[in-house]
């Protein structure tokens, strides 16, 4: 079997398995051994059913007094059993699993696994494993892996596929130079990869987990490195006229630009009318003002006769960006067309868009990653601003080129990260920094509160509607769950309804909904049509709705700073007072202090600095969410050390092997080579 095997070919994988596996992105070995737990769980230490209580998931030790019962009913054969001690009775019930009862020998002990629950008032267990005590003996205090799964899917199933992949061993070879392991202490990767499934304790796990975090960033920047040489002396084909057109629409501008804004636009045009292609970052705070610095950009674009092209990450950023070009191409008098492509246009639509694409060579065309996914064929194709989520690999830049295009690329970031480590995660471009939000603005007002401070809220709220704003309230779940006491969308919305004037429309909005529906709501929104939207963190990047005074968010410490932030950032967009309710809902001194840290500032720049002296390697399952760059198990800040002696091992070995040709780097290079490859797919590129 080799890594690229398809994962049939493991045992007890049919078609109908397969599939259900391909829905969690797991289609080969290297896939499943890539697919790392998101949580582990602790087997619990044994005990008698008479010291377990109702919601918690025990282990019982359990002496079997009589053979199990078997019932038939109508839908399937169910399996009993029951044990009592000190006066507590606990029945054992098991569903379509007849064979339990020629398992369990009366006389003998065993341990039973599961929740414990109540039934006819006595305690029970549904579908609890069975242990012998020597087979509990061996895991009892063992951390097994929780997998992120798909309906249909068990954990079980996981683990099974999981430890087959690792039986053979000739998958995993080591790549790294051996140099380089010793110097950092790394394990080998075939056994960090077993450990990080299976892990003998959690001292094995950390460091298997420190091993593959290097690996992650090691990669990452080997590979930015080495295309950085590549890009950075590509030619720019594109001649610009020297003239005073942009001057002359900022002059038109309701608005003078800030600092940091003209700045920007400078070092842009400073690129575009230079001799080589431009690959630059604009690292820009929540609500600098970064559309209409990319608007000029393109328009720039235009007014030469040339195409430019704007990847918003998602949907309803895109349709926002699609109106707010068509008003300000309107209120300059300029006459561009202005054509969008998103995954939702009805055929037709596509059809229109990608014909006025070939028709309009001085066309701004506005979409997701449709853009390079689609069959789109442009004219003239010279600038493409993306954001940094769908930053553009090796892999992104030659499917343009076989469509005949190197345009210039500007990637936007909303999330303010230290220098330190911007220059390291954007070692490949060069980085226009906006910290300065229009002068004009009322900084917003903060506030942190426990779940007390609700109905005052609530009236708060009432008041601002009343006065003719808009109100964002944030919770982290769509819809209840039991693994999870946090705050959700859909109760939520029925119970501001029936707190709130009936007069306020209160309207729901989470990521399950199809895109038609976000669309709609986030336009009547737009029209103030819902006042107050209760909304999972969909509406995190870029929304732009500047009548929005308040954002509350319940269950604030489940969130990172930088989110937070972001979240934050949907109000104070206007001229009127903006406020920020952070509500916190747990009681660690830890979250407190790190929710401070935004009650105290507005400054992403600042709240990005405090949040990485906050962070150490200790905080193994705290919030990752860094906000940047999802790496798979590394997070920038938490491993910010790692992340710096990953840069300065990529600069040693490229600048003594730039092509990885020697002998010991001939691992490097065959991972390299795929390793984009990979990536493009975890992007769905
Ligand atoms: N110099 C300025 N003075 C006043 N208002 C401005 C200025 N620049 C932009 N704006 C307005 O500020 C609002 C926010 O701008 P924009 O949507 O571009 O922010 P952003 O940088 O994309 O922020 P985010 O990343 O938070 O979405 C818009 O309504 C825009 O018209």
């Amino acid at each position: 079997m080799e890594l690229n095997s398809p994962i049939r070919e493991l045992k007890g994988i049919g078609e109908k398995t397969e599939k259900l596996f391909q829905k969690i992105g797991v289609y080969t070995l290297r896939d499943i051994l890539l697919h790392y737990p998101r949580d582990y769980v602790k087997f619990p230490e044994r005990k008698y059913i008479s010291e377990v209580a109702v919601g918690e998931t025990a282990a019982v030790v359990v002496r079997i007094q009589n053979t199990p019962l078997v019932r038939k009913t109508r839908r399937m054969q169910i399996t009993t059993t029951h044990a009592e001690a000190d006066g507590v009775t606990m029945q054992f019930i098991w569903f379509r699993m007849p064979y339990i009862k020629n398992m369990l020998k009366p006389g003998n002990v065993y341990v039973f696994y599961g929740k414990v629950i109540a039934k006819n008032k006595d305690l029970a267990m549904e579908q609890p494993t069975i242990y012998t005590a020597e087979q509990y003996d061996s895991v009892e205090n063992n951390l097994t892996p929780v997998y992120p799964l798909a309906f249909g899917l068990t954990n079980h199933a996981v683990q099974k596929a999981v430890r087959q992949a690792l039986a053979s061993d000739e998958l995993l070879k080591e790549y790294l130079p051996e140099e380089l392991l010793q110097k950092y202490d790394l394990i080998p990767y075939a056994e960090a990869i077993r450990q990080i499934h299976f892990p003998d304790d959690m001292a094995h796990l950390i460091v298997a987990r420190r091993r593959l975090v290097f690996d992650e960033f090691f990669l990452f920047i080997l590979n930015m490195r080495k295309q950085k040489e590549i890009t950075q002396k590509e030619e720019n084909p594109f001649t610009l006229v020297d003239d005073d057109f942009v001057e002359q629409l900022i002059g038109q501008l309701p608005y003078p630009l800030t600092g940091a804004q003209k700045h920007t636009l400078e070092e842009i045009r400073a690129d575009v009318h230079g001799n080589y292609v431009m690959q630059r970052l604009v690292q820009g705070d929540v609500g600098s003002g970064k559309t209409i610095v990319a608007f000029l950009a393109m328009a720039e674009m235009a007014h030469n006769g040339l195409q430019s092209a704007i990847m918003a990450p998602t949907e309803v950023l895109a349709r926002q960006h699609y109106e707010t070009f068509l008003e300000n191409c309107r209120q300059f008098g300029l006459d561009i067309p202005v054509i969008l492509v998103t995954g939702s246009l009805t055929p037709k639509q596509k059809r229109d868009a990608y014909e006025r694409i070939q028709l309009f060579p001085n066309a701004m065309i506005i979409g997701t990653n449709a853009l390079i996914q689609e069959k789109v064929i442009y004219q003239n194709l010279a600038l493409v601003i993306t954001d940094e989520q769908h930053r553009f690999g090796v892999k992104q830049r030659e499917r343009l080129a076989l469509k005949g295009c190197h345009p210039h690329i500007l990637v936007m970031s909303a999330t303010p990260i230290p220098r330190t480590l911007a220059i390291i995660l954007y070692g490949d471009l060069d980085i226009s920094v906006m910290n300065e939000v229009p002068a004009k603005r009322l900084p917003i007002k903060n506030c942190v509160v426990n779940t007390a401070y609700r109905p005052k809220a609530y009236n708060f709220i009432q008041k601002e509607v009343a006065a003719g704003h808009q109100v964002y309230l944030i919770c982290p779940l769509v819809e209840a769950s039991e693994n999870s006491d946090c705050e959700n969308v859909t109760d939520y919305t029925e119970k501001l309804r029936s707190q709130l004037d009936e007069r306020i429309v209160v309207a729901c909005l989470h990521g399950k909904m199809k895109a038609d529906e976000k669309n709609r709501i986030m336009e009547q929104f737009l029209k103030n049509e819902i006042q107050v939207l209760v909304s999972t963190t969909v509406i995190e990047v870029g929304v732009n709705v500047p009548n929005a005074t308040v954002m509350m968010i319940e269950n604030a410490e489940r969130f990172g700073l930088a989110q937070l932030h972001q979240l934050r950032g949907r109000v104070g967009r206007g001229d009127a007072q903006s406020y920020c309710i952070m509500v916190n809902g747990s009681d660690s001194g830890q979250v407190s202090k790190r929710l401070q840290i935004l009650n105290k500032s507005n400054d992403g720049f600042y709240i990005a600095s405090e949040d990485l002296k906050l962070r150490g390697p200790g905080d193994f399952f705290g919030i990752r969410q860094s906000g940047v760059m999802d790496f798979k198990l590394g997070d920038i800040y938490q491993d910010a050390e790692v992340l710096k002696q990953a840069s300065e091992e990529c600069d040693a070995i490229l600048k003594a092997d730039f092509l990885l040709e020697t002998e010991q780097n001939r691992g490097l290079k065959e991972r390299i080579d795929s390793y984009w490859q990979e990536q493009s797919g975890m992007l769905n590129l």
